[in-house]
């Protein structure tokens, strides 16, 4: 059994999923796996059932899970948090969103969600129950860099959340940090029964706002491993957390005192 706390360091935070506007290079990963596994799965065919040529551009997308469609937004996210509905919204956006350009591989218009943070404190845990429902006990590091891609429809309006599990083994820092840039979102994790994992995320949000605009990325501050903890040393650890994030909240220079909290409570 885990928990999780998130504390997301705006008060009026639109959701997870803003377009991006720029296009990001094709990386190799396990999304691509993904989509090949689910092409085999899904073979063309005519209506002989043999394998017959896709007739101009090939949709290669994966078709987006039942679960990841929200055709009604959940009271906390309201539908003016939703950066896209935004009258002084950036207009590319806005017209993407309309014109439902924002999930294609070929303009690659997606959000990208950077998670950060020291060794073993569960980065990849996270990512892993988000988009597949797992939790795998068996620690292994992450090499590098990995990425999942999850697929979402908000409001008829289709949106792709990329997500980048960094390692946080120091010698990996360097290849790690060369994949910071664009976030629209930085997760920092920590280890709520280590106080050190704490300390340090002020250096992983420092390292990963080199690279990104301290004034537009969201960032989110999340304690993992919480059913390690004695009711006790979770209330200390949150005290801490807090004051953390309100000092995380001053170096993003973000004019709301307001600093929200998430409480995850993922299935053992
Ligand atoms: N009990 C418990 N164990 C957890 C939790 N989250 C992660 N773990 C365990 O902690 C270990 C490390 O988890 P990872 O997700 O691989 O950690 P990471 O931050 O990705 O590690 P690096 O890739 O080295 O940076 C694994 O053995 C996980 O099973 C949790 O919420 N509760």
């Amino acid at each position: 059994m885990s928990h999780l706390l998130g504390l997301e360091l705006r008060r009026e935070a639109p959701p997870l999923l803003g377009p991006l506007l720029s296009p990001f290079p094709l990386p190799s990963g396990s999304w691509h796996r993904q989509m090949l596994r689910s092409s085999l799965r899904f073979p063309i065919t005519n209506s002989a059932g043999a394998p017959r040529k896709a007739a101009g551009r090939m949709n290669i997308l994966a078709p987006v899970r039942r679960d990841r469609v929200l055709a009604e937004l959940p009271q906390c996210l309201r539908k003016e948090a939703a950066l896209h509905v935004h009258k002084d919204f950036h207009p590319r956006v806005t017209c993407a969103c309309q014109e439902h350009r924002t999930g294609t591989v070929g303009r690659f218009k997606i959000s990208k969600v950077i998670v950060v943070g020291d060794l073993s404190v569960g980065k990849t845990c996270l990512i892993n129950r988000f988009c597949k429902d797992t939790f795998d006990k068996n620690y292994k590091a992450t090499i590098g860099v990995d990425f999942e891609m999850e697929r979402f429809e908000v409001l008829g309006v289709p949106f792709s959340l990329q997500l980048w599990d960094t390692a946080g083994q120091e010698r990996f820092k360097c290849i790690a940090s060369t994949y910071y840039r664009g976030a629209q979102a930085i997760i920092i994790v920590f280890n709520l029964n280590d106080v050190a994992s704490l300390e340090h995320t002020k250096q992983w949000l420092a390292d990963a706002l080199k690279e990104n605009d301290p004034s537009s990325v969201l960032l989110f501050l999340v304690g993992s491993k919480k059913d390690l903890s004695t009711p006790a040393q979770y209330a200390l650890m949150e005290k801490d957390a807090l004051k953390v994030a309100q000092e995380m909240k001053t170096v993003q220079r973000l004019p709301s005192p307001g600093v929200l909290c998430h409480l995850h409570s993922p299935r053992a």
